[in-house]
């Protein structure tokens, strides 16, 4: 599903060249519960980021689904991105100004879909992650835990084959944070596939496959026994 062959990104600010990754080999199957670890700065958001095709390597090659699309440009990559991967963050990213339901079905929006497809749809997502009963409150009138339900409702309200989450219970306590991670785990086991980045043992425990990364490269590996 994901392939990337040498995958490195520079970034440049003025005088400072910044390696994030360097020469990154990664093969990913459908299915498979990915976690990515390391240190602070050693590349994890990088990475992900260039998987969710939210930004482009410097150099190397990437092929999703069979696809190169390493140097795409961002509105073909925008198009991808739509309809094929769900985001989940750690600040879980929802629009304060509107309520749950209509947060859920942003997404949509985009797709062409009719009214009541989509109401059809964010009903059953919000019934996936439970959260059907504060369809019509904001944001900001649940708790991290619940936003962070919200949040993924939101990414998988399109259907996606692969869902890039970035730290997605950095910002949960340990109760909440087991229920995200068992939330994800059930959307693997239904066969879709996760990349996540995790600076924590006990999530990275949820994962098929971890990689770890240290000063942009793939250091080391740990393939669980199924
Ligand atoms: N837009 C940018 N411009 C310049 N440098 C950047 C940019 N994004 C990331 N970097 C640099 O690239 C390196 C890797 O950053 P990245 O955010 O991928 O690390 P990370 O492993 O996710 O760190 P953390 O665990 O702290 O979130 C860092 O040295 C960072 O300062």
């Amino acid at each position: 599903m994901i392939k990337t062959t040498a995958i490195s990104k520079y970034f440049r600010t003025d005088e400072i060249e910044t390696i994030a990754l360097n020469g990154v080999n990664l093969d990913i199957a459908p299915g498979e519960f990915i976690a990515i670890m390391g240190p602070s700065g050693c590349g994890k958001s990088t990475l992900l980021n260039i998987i969710g095709l939210l930004d482009s390597p410097t150099s190397g090659s990437y092929k999703l689904n069979g696809r190169e699309v390493s140097a795409l440009k961002e509105k073909e990559r925008g198009q991808i991105r739509k309809g094929h991967i769900g985001f989940v963050f750690q600040s879980f990213n929802l629009i304060d100004e509107i309520d749950v339901a209509h947060n859920v079905e942003l997404p949509l929006t985009y797709l062409g879909l009719s009214r009541s497809e989509r109401r059809k749809r964010v009903g059953e997502m919000l019934e996936k992650v439970n959260m059907s009963h504060r369809a019509s409150h904001l944001p900001q009138q649940l708790s991290g835990g619940q936003q962070q339900r919200v949040a993924i409702a939101r990414a998988l309200v399109t259907h996606p084959r692969l869902i890039l989450a970035d730290e997605p219970t950095g910002n949960l306590d340990s109760k909440n944070g087991r229920e995200i991670m068992e939330l994800l785990s059930g959307l693997n086991r239904e066969g879709t596939t996760i990349v996540m980045v995790t600076h924590s043992d006990r999530d990275a425990a949820y994962a098929s496959r971890v990689i770890h990364l240290f000063d942009g490269t793939i250091v080391g590996e740990i393939q669980k026994k199924q």
